[in-house]
C-alpha cells in the first residue's frame, strides 16, 4: 500500500498531473456565485487516479504540521473532500466527522455523523475556496452541535477574498496552492498560453468576494460586479472574452467612444460604399444584407473591407442563415457571395437546433469568423421570446468557440463574453408601417443592458447622415457611461 502521509511528487509535478487529470480546465465556467470564470478547478476526477491522492493529502498535511494545527476532529466539505478527509483521518489517526448535505427523514435525523463531545475542535478540509461559502456552511453545521472551528485546509485557494472571509469570522485558511501559483507553473512548462494567463490574473483581479457584500447577500455571496456583463467596460470585457472578434470590436469601441452599428440597407454598390466613408468614422460595426444589393461583385467586398481598415470597423452580415448544417456550410462559403470569406461575424437563427451552427462553424472557425444568434426580434408578434430565447442562449453556451453573442432586445445573458446587439433603434421610440418597432439609443443601452445599437433608416435616410450618425453614436455611447457611472 503506498505511503498515505507523505507528498510522493513535488508541488510542480503534482499541479503538472492535475492538469493532465483535466482537474484544471481552461475556458469560460460558470461559478456557484453566477460569475463565469477562465479557469475552474474540478477535483472531482482525484478519485479515479489513486496514485496522486497521497500527494494531495501528503502536502494538505503537511501544512497542518508546519503551521502546527491542534484538533480533535477533522471533516471534510461534502462531497469532493470526503476523500481527502478520510485519507488524512486514517493516516494520522485522527477521528473523522461527517457532515451531511440534507438529513435523513428517519433515524436520528443527523447532520454531523460521528463521535464528539461539546467543545471539541474540528479541522476542516476542502478542495477549492473562492468566497469561501461552502466551508461557512459546514463550520455552521458544526457549531450548532458545540464543536468549535479555527482553521480549515485547502488544496487550492483562487485567492478571490475567501481567506479574509474566513479570517472575519475566526477561521484561518490554510492553502497547498494558490490558483495565481497554479497559472504560473502551467505557464512554465507550456500549458498554458500568457494570453489565458493574463485574463486569469486579470479575473482575480477583479473578481474579489467582498465580505461586507457576501454577509449581507444570499450566503452564497456576489462578486463586486454583481451584473458581471453588465457592469464591465468594453475594453475589461476585450481582456476577458477569447474569440477574436469580439476582442477586437470590443477595443475599438472603446477606443472609438463608439457601440453604434450603421445597417447600410441600400441596393446598390456605389451607394453603399459611399454612405460607409462617410459613416466609418462614427461606427464599431457596419451591417449589410448582400442579397438586396443589385450590382454586387468581389470589387464592392475589396472597397467595402478596404474602408474597414481606413475606418476601423468590423463587417456583420445579417445573412440570418436558418437551414440544417449541410446547406447553410454551402450557403456560408459559396454562391456568390462567399460570405465566410469577408464577413467578420454572420448571424442565424436558432430555429433548425444545434446543426446550424455546426454547420456554419466547419466554414468559419478556421477562418476566425463569429457569429450571433437571433434571441429576439424587433418585430411586432415574433416568436422569439419565452422557451425560443432561453434555448437559444443553451445552443450559444454550447458553442462558445463560434457564437459571440446574441441579436436580442434586451440582456438574457450575463456572460461578458457574449455580446448583445439590439436592432429597432430610432431617437424616439415608435413603429414603421410593417411592424417594426424602435427604442431608443438610451432604453436600449442604460435600461436593456445591451451592448450595441443597431441603426438603419433612421441614419441612411436622415438628411444628413453623417450628423444623424454622430447623434446616434452620442446618445449610445453616454447610456453606456451612464451605466457604468
Ligand atoms: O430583430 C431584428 C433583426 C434584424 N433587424 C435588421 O436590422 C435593421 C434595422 O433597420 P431599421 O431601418 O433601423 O429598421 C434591418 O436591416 C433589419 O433587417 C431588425 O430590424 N430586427
Amino acid at each position: 500500500m503506498a505511503d498515505l502521509s507523505t507528498c510522493v511528487l513535488s508541488q510542480e509535478e503534482l499541479i503538472l498531473e492535475l492538469f493532465k487529470i483535466q482537474a484544471f480546465k481552461f475556458g469560460n465556467f460558470k461559478l456557484k456565485s453566477g460569475i463565469f470564470s477562465p479557469a475552474y478547478f474540478d477535483l472531482r476526477v482525484i478519485v479515479s487516479y489513486p496514485e496522486l491522492l497521497p500527494s494531495v493529502t501528503g502536502y494538505m498535511w503537511k501544512i497542518v504540521e508546519d503551521k502546527n494545527v491542534q484538533f480533535d476532529s477533522l471533516c471534510g466539505v461534502p462531497y469532493t473532500a470526503l476523500p481527502l478527509a478520510t485519507i488524512l483521518s486514517v493516516s494520522h489517526k485522527k477521528p473523522m466527522l461527517i457532515r451531511r448535505k440534507e438529513s435523513k427523514d428517519y433515524g436520528t435525523k443527523k447532520i454531523i455523523e460521528g463521535h464528539f463531545k461539546p467543545g471539541d475542535t474540528c479541522l476542516v478540509i476542502e478542495d477549492v475556496v473562492t468566497s469561501g461559502s461552502s466551508i461557512l456552511e459546514t463550520v455552521e453545521e458544526l457549531k450548532k452541535e458545540g464543536l468549535v472551528v479555527t482553521h480549515a485546509v485547502v488544496l487550492l485557494d483562487r485567492g478571490q477574498g475567501g481567506h479574509q472571509r474566513l479570517k472575519d469570522q475566526g477561521i484561518s485558511l490554510h492553502h497547498v496552492f494558490t490558483l495565481q501559483q497554479v497559472v504560473e507553473v502551467l505557464h512554465k512548462y507550456n500549458k498554458l498560453e500568457t494570453e489565458m494567463v493574463e485574463r486569469i490574473s486579470l479575473f482575480i483581479q477583479k473578481n474579489r468576494f467582498d465580505a461586507k457584500e457576501i454577509s449581507s447577500s444570499n450566503g452564497a455571496g456576489l462578486p463586486p460586479q454583481k451584473q458581471p456583463r453588465k457592469m464591465i467596460s468594453y475594453s475589461e470585457r476585450a481582456r476577458l472574452c477569447s474569440h477574436p472578434v469580439t476582442r477586437k470590436l470590443l477595443t475599438l469601441m472603446e477606443e472609438k467612444r463608439t457601440n453604434l452599428t450603421v445597417s447600410v440597407d441600400l441596393t446598390t454598390a456605389a451607394e453603399i460604399i459611399s454612405m460607409v466613408d462617410k459613416v466609418g468614422p462614427y461606427v464599431c460595426m457596419i451591417k449589410t444584407h448582400v442579397d438586396i444589393i443589385e450590382d454586387f461583385s468581389q470589387d464592392f467586398i475589396s472597397k467595402l473591407t478596404d474602408l474597414a481598415v481606413k475606418h476601423n470597423f468590423i463587417i456583420f452580415e445579417d445573412r440570418k442563415f436558418a437551414d440544417i448544417g449541410h446547406t447553410v456550410m454551402q450557403q456560408y462559403s459559396g454562391g456568390m457571395y462567399r460570405i465566410a470569406d469577408w464577413a467578420n461575424i454572420t448571424n442565424a437563427h436558432s430555429l433548425p437546433g444545434s446543426g446550424v451552427i455546426q454547420g456554419l462553424k466547419q466554414i468559419g472557425l478556421p477562418k476566425g469568423r463569429g457569429c450571433l444568434l437571433i434571441a429576439e426580434m424587433s418585430s411586432s408578434g415574433n416568436l422569439c421570446s419565452g422557451d425560443y430565447t432561453k434555448e437559444t442562449v443553451k445552443i450559444a453556451e454550447g458553442n462558445r468557440d463560434f457564437v459571440i453573442g446574441f441579436v436580442c432586445q434586451s440582456a438574457i445573458s450575463d456572460d461578458p463574453e457574449f455580446l448583445h446587439i439590439t436592432p429597432g433603434v430610432q431617437l424616439s421610440s415608435g413603429q414603421d408601417q410593417m411592424g417594426q418597432n424602435y427604442v431608443t439609443p438610451r432604453e436600449v443601452i442604460l435600461n436593456h443592458k445591451s451592448d450595441i445599437i443597431i441603426v438603419g433608416r433612421g441614419i441612411i435616410k436622415a438628411e444628413d447622415p453623417v450628423i444623424a450618425a454622430k447623434a446616434y453614436m452620442e446618445a449610445g455611447y453616454s447610456a453606456y457611461m451612464e451605466r457604468m457611472s
